[in-house]
């Protein structure tokens, strides 16, 4: 299989002695992978690198084989993303922010526009201001905004964060579509376990800026935990005892 992101031994310390240590992790084509742990664990400070965002003290973070910090631009060109809550302007139309964001692409195609509103559900309200919006349409926009391009891999950080029962599901629905009918490999963080059990094919666990786990979710519970919820505690008591998974 065609390994989409290779990261590979990061580590960046912040003053407070937070941050990430030697993490690795492997998403490959096809793949929705779950990048789980609890708040403060690290999954931003991952994104960030990985996204060319922020610097590593060591590693190496490679997205379609290209190294983010020396390739960018090749690392990053069938790449989307959406980190922490995503921007619009509130007092244009979901539409005319779309097409704000469209005129980096000037290769696009004129149906993109109308193809990436009804992928996200938002056709019948694109002509209604950003700032009418709930949090859940502002999330789909901004998933909208960030399949413009046709990306081959979307890296969504905390998609679902502060969205109520429905606004969920619509996310989670969404994600499944592109994965299905865009052929979009993913890469989600997430603090909820219940979600990335529902839509995640790979699962990859930090804890306390560590990775401690990470394989095909199939694999992980064959047979021997019955949720996510039971390998992550299992794995930390692992963690705690000092015994190594990854
Ligand atoms: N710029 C910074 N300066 C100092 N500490 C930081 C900085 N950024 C992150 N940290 C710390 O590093 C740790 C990891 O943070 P990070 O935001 O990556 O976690 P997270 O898993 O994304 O958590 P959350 O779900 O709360 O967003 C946290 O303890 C955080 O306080």
């Amino acid at each position: 299989m065609e390994k989409i992101v290779e990261i590979d031994g990061l580590t960046k310390v912040f003053r407070n002695k937070r941050g990430i240590h030697n993490v690795s992790m492997t998403v490959e084509r096809g793949d929705v992978y779950g990048f789980f742990g609890p708040n403060g664990a690290g999954k931003t400070t991952v994104m960030k690198i990985m996204t060319g965002l922020s610097r590593a003290e060591k590693g190496k973070a490679k997205l379609f084989g290209f190294d983010v910090s020396t390739q960018y631009e090749q690392a990053m060109a069938k790449v989307g993303v959406l980190i922490e809550t995503a921007e619009a302007y509130t007092y244009m139309s979901g539409r005319k922010n779309l097409e704000l964001a469209a005129r980096f692409y000037p290769d696009l195609e004129k149906q993109r526009l109308d193809e990436v509103l009804e992928l996200v559900g938002l056709e019948k309200y694109q002509h209604e201001k950003v700032s009418q919006y709930s949090l859940g349409m502002k999330q789909r926009l901004g998933i909208a905004s960030a399949i413009l391009s046709k990306p081959e891999l979307l890296i969504l950080d905390e998609p679902t964060n502060g969205l109520d029962i429905e606004g969920m599901v619509q996310i989670r629905e969404i994600i499944l579509r592109l994965a299905k009918e865009e052929r979009i490999t993913f890469l989600i963080s997430s603090h909820l376990i219940h979600e990335m059990e529902l839509m995640c094919s790979r699962i990859g666990i930090i804890y306390d800026g560590k990775l401690i786990c990470e394989g095909l979710q199939n694999e992980l519970l064959a047979g021997r935990f019955d949720s996510l919820e039971e390998l992550f505690l299992y794995e930390i008591s692992e963690e705690r005892r000092g015994v190594a998974h990854v």
